[in-house]
């Protein structure tokens, strides 16, 4: 399954060229879309009393009357609901043309909770709120306990954004074609998906190129191959060497948690740097995680200097205020000028919150040409808010665009954490990861998180390639954990899913 994300603009133009190209011409992708909806409602619902079709003006209704229609020739009571006529010319007409049952109207739409619905109404053409007739038809499939098959998208979910046009078809499933569209993947949309298929209607895969698709599905193949794996010539200094950045004694946990797990993501040497009056609880507390007494912005610079610190990570449990700002903004400094990973979450976000633009600048400096550093920013919502207020705030606007925008602004590579946790890069590519549980929803998480990112950069991983596969390393790590999972667990199980990651390189998933 191919790991592009398109929109449903740049899926119209995969439609086009593929019409363009050939093989096969739009009633016959109809005819290959319809059929494979046809084929799933046979055998998940061999049962089902009646199947009813709801047809909406455009080719998504069109897909529905050749469901329809094949349905019909196996056997199926069929009734198919629909309003207006499609355009005259469209493939959608044709379908219709060949369908041959009658045409009920929406008032006639009762189904029974026995039955199946084909939610054929809208796909990626839909480009408004959703009013009269279609906003009571939708109501009254998601009432009747029916299951609901989607065909491309839930009607009212937008391809595009994963967001709700006024109202929405809530399906079981969805059957989809070609390649996901960010809002099979984005949430809610991924609620109202229910189980979502792909489909290959015979759409040729070079079409992509003309399209360029920038948006991916966080999975392996995006990234494996910058996996960095240690071999003969390795020495601990070589596998990179994190420096930690831990707040004051009250508040040494969250670093310590992001050093072992960058420790346990391949990094050769890690440690915590540590004000004055933390040392000593640090020091009760590490084992292979070495410690620095570091005081000032300047010591931490000369350390990671003389100590070939490969990459930073700073924020969590930090504190927030001027002196964190001041650490930020020397070790950005330090990225400028020599290839290091600089990640920031947490405090070191948040102290920004009433000047984003020292920041950008500072990340700016650090450019993104080979040989020189890269920031990496880990924020949850909250802290996204705080340095994007009004991106934050943009009605309709998607968490990928987002998260891309914000990429753009900042010069980092940005981590929108969440379920559907979306990272971006200036340059204008994203990924939305997909393997997250909700038990990651816990007390230092995203410590954990920060730290296998800064871990992976250390060993030179390119920083979107990092980002993205740490964040999938730390959800797979949740997910094989299930429940009663802490924080504290997860670095823990970085080995295992590392391993099954090495084992499984060259295969793709
Ligand atoms: N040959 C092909 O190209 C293939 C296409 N395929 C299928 O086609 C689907 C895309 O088809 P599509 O582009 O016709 O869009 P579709 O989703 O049917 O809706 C457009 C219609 O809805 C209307 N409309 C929109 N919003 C509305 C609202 N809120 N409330 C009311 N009306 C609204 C809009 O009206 P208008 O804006 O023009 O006034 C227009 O009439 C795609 O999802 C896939 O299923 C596959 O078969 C593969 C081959
Ligand atoms: N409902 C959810 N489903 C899946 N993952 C989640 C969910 N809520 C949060 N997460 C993940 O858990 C982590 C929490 O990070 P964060 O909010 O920084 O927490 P903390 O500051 O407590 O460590 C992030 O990686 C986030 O993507
Ligand atoms: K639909």
């Amino acid at each position: 399954m191919g790991i592009e994300l398109l929109s449903p603009a740049q899926m119209a133009e995969a439609d086009r060229l593929a019409i363009t190209r050939g093989p096969f011409d739009g009633p016959a992708l109809m005819q290959n879309a319809g059929s494979a909806v046809a084929r799933e409602i046979l055998s998940r619902y061999p049962q089902a009393q009646t199947v009813h079709v709801l047809a909406g003006p455009g080719n998504n209704g069109g897909d529905g009357f050749v469901a329809a229609r094949l349905l019909a020739e196996a056997g199926v009571d069929v009734r198919v609901h629909c309003e207006g006529h499609p355009r005259p010319g469209s493939d959608a007409e044709g379908a219709l043309a060949e369908m041959r049952l009658p045409l009920l109207g929406f008032d006639a739409f009762a189904p029974q909770a026995s039955d199946v619905i084909v939610d054929a109404l809208f796909g990626a053409g839909l480009v408004r709120e959703i009013g009269a007739p279609h906003a009571p038809v939708i109501e009254r499939a998601n009432a009747s306990g029916a299951p609901i098959v989607a065909v491309d998208l839930p009607s009212g979910l937008s391809g595009e954004t994963g967001l709700v046009l006024g109202i929405a078809i809530r399906a079981d499933l969805t059957v989809t074609f070609f390649r996901l569209k960010p809002g099979h993947l984005l949430y809610p949309g991924r609620d109202l998906c229910g189980e979502t298929i792909l489909v290959d209607i015979g759409i040729p895969a070079d079409v992509l190129a003309d399209i360029g698709s920038r948006t991916f599905r966080s999975v392996p193949e995006l990234w494996r191959t910058h996996i960095p794996w240690p071999d003969s010539g390795s020495h601990k200094y070589a596998r990179g060497h994190v420096g930690v950045f831990s707040g004051g004694p009250s508040a040494t946990g969250a670093a310590r948690l992001a050093a072992i797990s960058a420790a346990r993501a391949g990094a050769g040497a890690v440690t915590v740097l540590s004000p004055r009056q933390a040392v000593q609880v640090n020091a009760m507390h590490l084992t292979s995680v070495m410690l620095k007494r570091t005081d000032t912005p300047e010591e931490a610079v000369m350390f990671a200097a003389d100590r070939k610190m490969t990459s930073a990570l700073i924020g969590p449990g930090f504190g927030v205020g001027e002196r964190c700002t001041e650490f930020v903004l020397a070790l950005a400094r330090l990225a400028a000028g020599r290839p290091f990973g600089l990640v920031l979450d947490a405090d070191a976000i948040t102290s920004f919150e009433n000047a984003p633009h020292r920041l950008f600048e500072a990340l700016a400096a650090i450019g993104s040409e080979t040989g020189r550093g890269c920031a990496v920013l880990t924020p949850h919502e909250g802290e996204f808010r705080r340095l994007f207020p009004d991106l934050a705030d943009a009605a309709g606007l998607s968490k990928l665009e987002r998260a891309r925008r914000a990429a753009e602004r900042s010069h980092a590579v940005v981590v929108l954490k969440g379920p559907d946790t979306v990272i971006a890069a200036a340059d204008g590519r994203a990924a939305i990861n997909t393997n997250a549980t909700p038990f990651l929803a816990t007390a230092g998480s995203g410590d954990v998180l920060a730290g296998i990112v800064a871990g992976l950069l250390a060993q030179g991983m390119p920083a979107f390639e990092a980002a993205a596969a740490g964040v999938w390393l730390h959800a797979e790590a949740g997910a094989r954990f299930g429940p009663g999972l802490i924080a504290e667990d997860l670095p823990g199980l970085l080995p295992a899913v590392l391993a099954g990651l090495r084992d499984s390189q060259g295969s793709s998933s």
